[in-house]
């Protein structure tokens, strides 16, 4: 890899303590970092190298998946590491970060290859980029390239003005937009997943499944990001970006080589397809939920509208659920149903593909449905369900599933593996505009409805599953949602006999 200079705005932040100290750490540890590496961090406050030290070593105590208790690797680690007091919007701070970062250069022999990753306020990236590039920052011998956060706007409006903003001082394939869902191991599996195994690709078409169903629902609430997630809600916060993302991953059709130009092609060609919902039918296919008290995990949690910083009589959305349909060759009839929601039932992120009743088959009433079940996040697996003849019971039939599990293997955090591909120049995993672009314009006549009240607000109590109106999008169709009355646990490593037996 390069030798690379790290300039990371917002290293005083949550997301730096809690993502990027413990994700560089790792890498650290597995020698995926270029030899040659200067980290400089910058925020508004003051701070010496030497407590800046001090906060990167706590982040890591606190959130690295592997500890930090070796003196001597996390010093060496920490030597990388230096601090700049810096206001975004003052140009003359650039001026002075530049001279740090070319002594550093000199210093560890990097040739003027330069990282700049956004981790502040979405308002700043314009300017941060801006800014780089009349500082002389972004004029350099070697390449440069930007990581910047979501949220990218906050309709088709901004995004595109911020598109325009970013695209005056770096061009596209120097900008790395993450979702860290791209970064999820199963996420990451599924074009392998269908691409190696035969008996999944011959069945991935519209032919043999009867419907897809894409979850992530969470049990935390909005904690204390009501300033932020009380204007954007859950369909700006999860479904424009993660929900969308796993959607194109999963749909996409096989690309000829797992490369950036291909993957983003074929994501592209996923989101033209998606039908966009006509203004007098969204109420039909899009569910808006939003939480009141009730409990989780044994424990009463209040309502959306008595957290603090959230307005009393705030009709923002902490559930949405949607029905979308693909019209290419491939998915046309195959209805996507899609939730993502706050202080649900489980913190579970999922995809569950129906298969349909195969032509001619067996009458038989008690047969279960064939289900393919990834486990995306916390857990990570695999599980089939197929149906068997129990020879006990006089050869009745009932379903068995055959699991697979990542769950303990404490693999690399999404995080760890878009950093790396990000240094390496890899872009495959990250957001291409176009992408951006499109789901925007998906998801702007849902906004519009929303904004105008044309979908009604549907309360459903913290530890449930959501708005009644959600299973009945489902009902409709002749389907329900799969697992929902499932142990929470269903996957988490148990095999066999046990979970057999806990099923029934
Ligand atoms: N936290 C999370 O879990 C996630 C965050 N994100 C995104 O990541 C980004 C960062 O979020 P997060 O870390 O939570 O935010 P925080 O509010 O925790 O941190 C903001 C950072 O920006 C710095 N900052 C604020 N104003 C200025 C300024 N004028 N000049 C220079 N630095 C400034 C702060 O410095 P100082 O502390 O010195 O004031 C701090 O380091 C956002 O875009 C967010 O949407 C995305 C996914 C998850
Ligand atoms: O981006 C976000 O994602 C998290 C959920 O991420 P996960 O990896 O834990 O599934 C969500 O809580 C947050 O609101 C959102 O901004």
């Amino acid at each position: 890899m390069d030798p690379t200079s790290f300039v990371l705005f917002g290293a005083t932040g949550d997301l730096a303590k809690r993502k990027i100290y413990p994700a560089l750490y790792n890498l650290f540890i597995d020698h995926k970092l270029p030899e040659s590496f200067s980290i400089i961090g910058l925020g508004r406050r003051t701070l010496s190298d030497e407590e800046f030290h001090k906060h990167v070593e706590q982040s890591l105590i606190t959130f690295s998946r592997r500890s930090a208790n070796d003196p001597s690797r996390l010093n060496a680690f920490l030597q990388a590491f230096r601090y700049r007091t810096l206001d975004v919007n003052h140009v003359e701070d650039y001026r002075k970060l530049l001279e740090l970062v070319q002594r550093r250069e000199k210093e560890l022999n990097i040739r003027e290859n330069r990282m700049f990753y956004l981790s502040v306020a979405p308002e700043f990236f314009g300017v941060i980029a801006s800014n780089i590039n009349e500082s002389g920052l972004g004029s350099t011998d070697g390449w440069k390239r930007l990581i910047i956060e979501k949220p990218f706007g906050r309709d088709l409006e901004s995004a595109r003005y911020l598109n325009e903003q970013l695209s005056s001082s770096f061009e596209e394939h120097e900008i790395y937009r993450i979702d860290h869902y791209l970064g999820k191991p199963m996420i990451q599996n599924l074009e392998i997943l269908e691409s190696s195994n035969p008996i999944l690709k011959a069945l991935w078409s519209n032919h043999y499944i009867a419907n897809v169903q894409i979850t992530a629902s969470e049990t935390v609430g909005v904690e204390e990001r009501a300033g932020y997630y009380d204007h954007a809600g859950a369909i700006r916060d999860m479904f424009q970006n993660h929900m969308l993302q796993i959607l194109m991953m999963f749909s996409m059709q096989l690309p000829k080589k797992c490369d950036a130009h291909e993957v983003r092609f074929k994501k592209r060609k996923v989101m033209e397809s998606l039908r966009l919902l006509q203004k007098e039918d969204i109420s039909h296919h899009i569910v808006r939920g939003q939480y009141t008290a009730g409990e989780i995990e044994g424990k009463h949690v209040p309502g959306y509208t008595q957290e603090p910083g959230v307005a009393e009589f705030s009709t923002n959305d902490t559930f949405i659920a949607a029905r979308l349909w693909i019209d290419d060759f491939f998915w046309s009839d195959v209805p996507f149903y899609i939730r993502t929601g706050k202080r649900m039932k489980e913190k579970s992120t999922r995809i569950v593909v129906e298969f349909k009743e195969p032509l001619g088959g067996s009458s038989d009433q008690t047969k279960a449905r064939n289900l393919l079940v990834i486990d995306i996040n916390p857990n990570e697996g695999i599980f089939i369900q197929l149906n068997r003849k129990d020879p006990l019971q006089d050869g009745k039939l009932e379903p068995i599933r055959i699991h697979y599990s990542d769950s303990e293997k404490n693999a690399p955090e999404a995080y760890e593996t878009l950093i790396f591909d990000a240094i390496r120049g890899d872009s495959t995993f990250f957001v291409h505009w176009d992408e951006v672009e499109l789901s925007w314009k998906w998801v702007q006549p849902i906004l519009d409805a929303f904004e105008e009240d044309r979908i009604p607000l549907q309360a459903y109590p913290a530890g449930s599953n959501g708005p009644a109106a959600s299973d009945q999008l489902l009902e409709a169709d002749g389907y329900t949602w799969w697992l929902d009355s499932e142990p929470t646990d269903h996957n988490k490593t148990i095999k066999g006999e046990e979970y057999e037996k806990q099923l029934h």
